[in-house]
């Protein structure tokens, strides 16, 4: 369909989903900031484009709504995985996709109606080494770095899942508010530690294997839910030794089950929600060029 999307979200964390064929225009940053526009555009928290790929049985590139790529995104590989079941571009439930942040594996969850309502994504290893997400402190691993930000002395765990992560937890029976994310987000995606900025976590665990969390998004802001914020938080409560495995993480938008070998490996199980298929106006892609 010429010019057409699909919409998909993970828990309230919505993605667009387009097929550069489809496309009339290049997926230019301004383009994609135009599509993502909330009150101007579709509106989205990113959109996902299929790739080729010559590593795995499907490519993809992630986009967030500032128009910066993202090397992987939890919730935008289970949306990615229903698209290329709904739209039949594959026959199988069990697929490869290469992003950026690494290769990974997708098992589809078909449902009565036929859907794929759930997804488990076998998301990678974990990292804790600064080379990883960027981040410019000379220690071994992030584990429990001080760091200051919106004018509070903080601790915080780096961890890159393929995209980059400063998860910062507060003592278990304490509470993040709103208004800390407000402040704390931009001041730590921006950090001049992180060189390249980062997604950030407010952690808090809420049982031996369950965290709740507040995200904020490097490119995107606030947002209901996500899946690499997810395993990112669920690694460093285990690697705190807060938490044991397999995480229950809770969110704004939902809740993600997050398993953490011994090796860090990743496995990410959670739902996903078709919300639409259509077409971009031409009038809207004449501006877009
Ligand atoms: N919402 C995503 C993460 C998207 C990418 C992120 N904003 C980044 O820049 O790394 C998820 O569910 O993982």
């Amino acid at each position: 369909m010429k010019n057409g999307f699909f919409r998909g979200h993970g828990l309230g964390n919505d993605y667009l989903v387009m097929d550069p064929k489809e496309l009339g225009f290049k997926l230019t940053p301004k383009a994609i900031r135009a599509i993502c526009d909330r009150h101007w555009g579709l509106g989205s928290d990113g959109i996902l484009v299929l790739a080729p790929s010559k590593k795995a049985d499907f490519g993809l590139r992630i986009f967030n709504p500032d128009g910066s790529e993202a090397e992987k995104s939890g919730n935008g590989l289970r949306i990615f995985a229903r698209y290329l079941h709904a739209t039949q571009k594959t026959r199988k439930t069990r697929f490869t996709v290469e992003t950026i942040g690494g290769l990974v594996t997708c098992t589809l969850h078909v449902d009565r109606n036929g859907d794929a309502a759930s997804v488990t994504v076998e998301m990678g290893r974990a990292t804790f080494a600064p080379g990883a997400l960027p981040c410019s402190l000379a220690v071994e691993e992030l584990v429990d770095q001080p760091i200051e930000a919106a004018g509070q002395r903080l601790h915080f765990t780096g961890v890159s899942v393929g995209n980059p992560h400063c998860v910062v937890f507060k003592p278990a029976g304490e509470q993040w508010s709103r208004e800390e994310l407000l402040a704390l987000g931009p001041a730590l995606e921006n950090h001049a530690l992180f060189p390249r900025r980062t997604n950030v976590q407010l952690a808090v665990p809420t049982g031996q294997r369950e965290i709740f969390i507040l995200i904020w998004e490097r490119g995107a802001g606030e947002t209901q839910a996500s899946g690499s914020s997810s395993c990112a938080a669920a690694s460093a409560g285990v690697k705190l030794g807060l938490v044991q495995s397999p995480v229950t993480v809770n969110m704004p938008g939902g809740t993600l089950h997050i398993d953490v070998d011994k090796e860090f490996n990743l496995t990410m199980k959670g739902p996903v929600a078709e919300v639409a298929r259509g077409t971009l106006s031409p009038s809207f892609v004449r501006g877009l060029k």
